[in-house]
């Protein structure tokens, strides 16, 4: 098996005198989707926070084999990105040069640049929005504007336009990307995520809704009880005792043929 690109071991996150996650051990790896679920305030964005290498941390996380405090800034925004929960900006930005911003590390010509802000903006259903600003965009636009940006990030530099990418080794960290989106949005940001792990990426996705993300991925963590009571395949964790504890209110499953089961409350 091809070494992970991103391996936790035996992680402990702590708040002030509170473990959220108690000796989290697990890898990311390429071409692989991972939804991390859990209730309101068991843990989530602090993982993918202390994950992203923002914040200094000497958690036991490795990038690609390194030590995260082994990477300078501009090295680790080439191999991983991010999209946190509420994604916005206090400038009036043309959505345009938000997206630019996606490829301010590399040294492209603005042609190649802008070649690829429109071919990302059309997997995210975003050409319609280019030239407008920001802040006058709904939330769901919004919501895919900073997700198009998160995924120009780590198209590989000089990239030709009309080249599939390989996206093996680089990694996207998503805190709920889906939760302003409608049902069209939703499946279609779920079905971009999974052709982009074909191309070998490794995605972590948070989310709160467990039947769009189970068909995409391949792992869940599920977070509870300041630990990770469950890690495996959506078949393997989706249990009606696994789901109860975490949130605790009774949870039933509906079985399907060939796909996940569905979570009901
Ligand atoms: N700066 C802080 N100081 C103290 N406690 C904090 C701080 N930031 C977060 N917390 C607490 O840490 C816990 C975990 O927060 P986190 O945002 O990781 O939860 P989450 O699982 O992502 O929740 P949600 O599903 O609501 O987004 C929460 O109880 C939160 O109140």
């Amino acid at each position: 098996m091809t070494d992970p690109v991103l391996a936790i071991h035996n992680a402990s996150i702590t708040r002030g005198n509170r473990t959220l996650i108690h000796n989290l051990t697990g890898k990311l790896r390429a071409g692989e989707m991972t939804a991390v679920v859990g209730e309101n305030g068991c843990g989530k964005s602090t993982l993918l926070l202390h994950l992203t290498g923002i914040r200094n941390t000497a958690l036991p996380v490795s990038l690609l084999n390194r030590p995260l405090s082994a990477w300078s800034p501009a090295d680790m925004a080439k191999q991983r990105a991010v999209m946190q929960q509420h994604p916005n900006t206090p400038f009036a930005y043309s959505t345009d040069e938000i997206l630019l911003l996606g490829r301010s590390l590399y040294k492209e010509p603005l042609a190649l640049r802008t070649a690829w802000v429109a071919r990302v903006a059309q997997w995210f259903d975003l050409t319609h929005l280019l030239g407008r600003d920001i802040q006058t965009l709904s939330g769901g636009e919004r919501q895919r504007i900073f997700l198009a940006k998160a995924v120009l990030q780590l198209i590989p530099e000089h990239q030709p336009v009309n080249v599939t990418p390989d996206l093996r080794g680089k990694l996207l960290l998503l805190d709920e990307p889906t939760s302003a989106l409608d049902l069209r949005h939703q499946r279609g940001v779920m079905e971009q995520l999974n052709a982009l792990t074909s191309l070998g990426l490794a995605v972590l996705c948070i989310s709160h809704d467990i039947n769009l993300v189970s068909p995409y991925c391949q792992q869940m963590w599920v977070l509870g009880e300041g630990a990770c009571i469950a890690q495996g395949s959506p078949r393997n964790v989706l249990t009606e005792s696994v789901l109860t504890r975490c949130y605790r209110t009774p949870i039933e499953l509906i079985t399907r043929p060939g796909k996940p089961p569905l979570v009901t409350h």
